[in-house]
């Protein structure tokens, strides 16, 4: 692996939404810069616009663009800026990656076109294009649930080969090839767990980052966690953190992930306004269920009984 990285791509990198209006019918752009100095303050290490949680696929062209320059700008290289691609075809990831870097991304996190499965060979092709468009590090987005490319380990680590790609978000679910990777490839790879209920095992396995939404909700947890897991080697600490973060990582996959995130941001009163159709928002008993466990954390008050 020869890597293009300037930036250290490393820790609680936030998997940030897309703030739009009440109506859903823009960006609100001045809800996204509360939220880029909200995660800068609470000392997170990276930004990831643009992702699934930033509701990339729900975005026109120009309001895409738009986000990830608003992230750049918001952070302002105090922190590094990873932009979400996604496109239906090769040609459009290029533009939207060479936009990214034309404005400042420090990297992109590239989704495979996802509407009709590429095989091995065809997702090669389409990640040395892209990569050869460019001259910022990819983080390879692994996951097969929505484009419906399932890799081994081996395969992920012959991804690596390709000048470019630098890393892998891995969002399968699938601890085995994660752990695989962790163990024996990150000379070819380096590896970011994406799978938010796997953090822990992840970040203890040696993953360089997490690519975390629920972070975006706790950023304090998240952050006082990754310190105590991977710099202070403060188990008990981790543990004690982890209770609470996994709770709240359960949760989230357990109901519509975006919905559930934009509700938890408005429960600890930092709105971002809603999901866009098709997502709804989220049920009123889950929000419910919702707070009480963000109580539990600590990250919103006890009810007076
Ligand atoms: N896969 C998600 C992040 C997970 O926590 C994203 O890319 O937004």
């Amino acid at each position: 692996m020869s890597s293009r990285t300037k930036k250290d791509l490393r820790g609680i990198l936030v998997a940030v939404t897309t703030p739009f209006t009440e109506d859903g019918s823009a960006v609100d752009e001045a809800a996204l810069q509360r939220q880029v100095e909200r995660l800068v303050s609470a000392g997170v290490h990276g930004l990831v616009p643009t992702g699934t949680t930033g509701e990339f696929t729900t975005l026109s062209a120009a309001e895409y663009r738009r986000v990830i320059e608003l992230y750049v700008k918001g952070a302002d290289g105090r922190i590094p800026v990873v932009a979400g691609i996604g496109a239906l075809s090769t040609q459009g990831a290029i533009e939207l990656s060479q936009h990214a870097e034309t404005v400042g991304a420090d990297a992109v996190m590239l989704v495979p076109p996802f509407y009709d499965p590429l095989d091995f060979t065809t997702l090669k092709s389409f990640l040395s294009a892209v990569a050869g468009s460019i001259s910022i590090p990819i983080v390879y987005y692994n996951v097969p649930g929505a484009t419906g490319v399932k890799l081994g380990a081996e395969e992920i680590a012959e991804l690596g080969d390709i000048d470019g790609i630098d890393y892998l978000k891995d969002t399968s679910g699938d601890a085995v090839t994660l752990a695989d990777l962790l163990a024996s490839r990150t000379d070819r790879i380096k590896a970011f767990n994406g799978w938010d209920t796997l953090t822990f095992f992840g970040i203890a396995s040696g993953a360089e980052a997490s690519v975390w939404g629920t972070a975006g909700v706790v950023p304090e947890l998240a952050v006082e966690f990754w310190e105590a897991l991977a710099e202070k080697k403060d188990l008990d600490r981790a543990r004690e953190l982890w209770k609470h973060l996994w709770t709240i990582s359960d949760f989230l996959e357990s109901v519509n992930y975006v919905a559930g995130i934009k509700a938890g941001l408005e429960l600890i009163g930092e709105p971002v306004g809603p999901a866009r159709l098709p997502i709804l928002p989220l049920p009123a008993e889950d929000r419910e269920r919702f707070a009480g466990i963000l109580r539990n954390a600590g990250v919103l008050p006890a009810v007076a009984a």
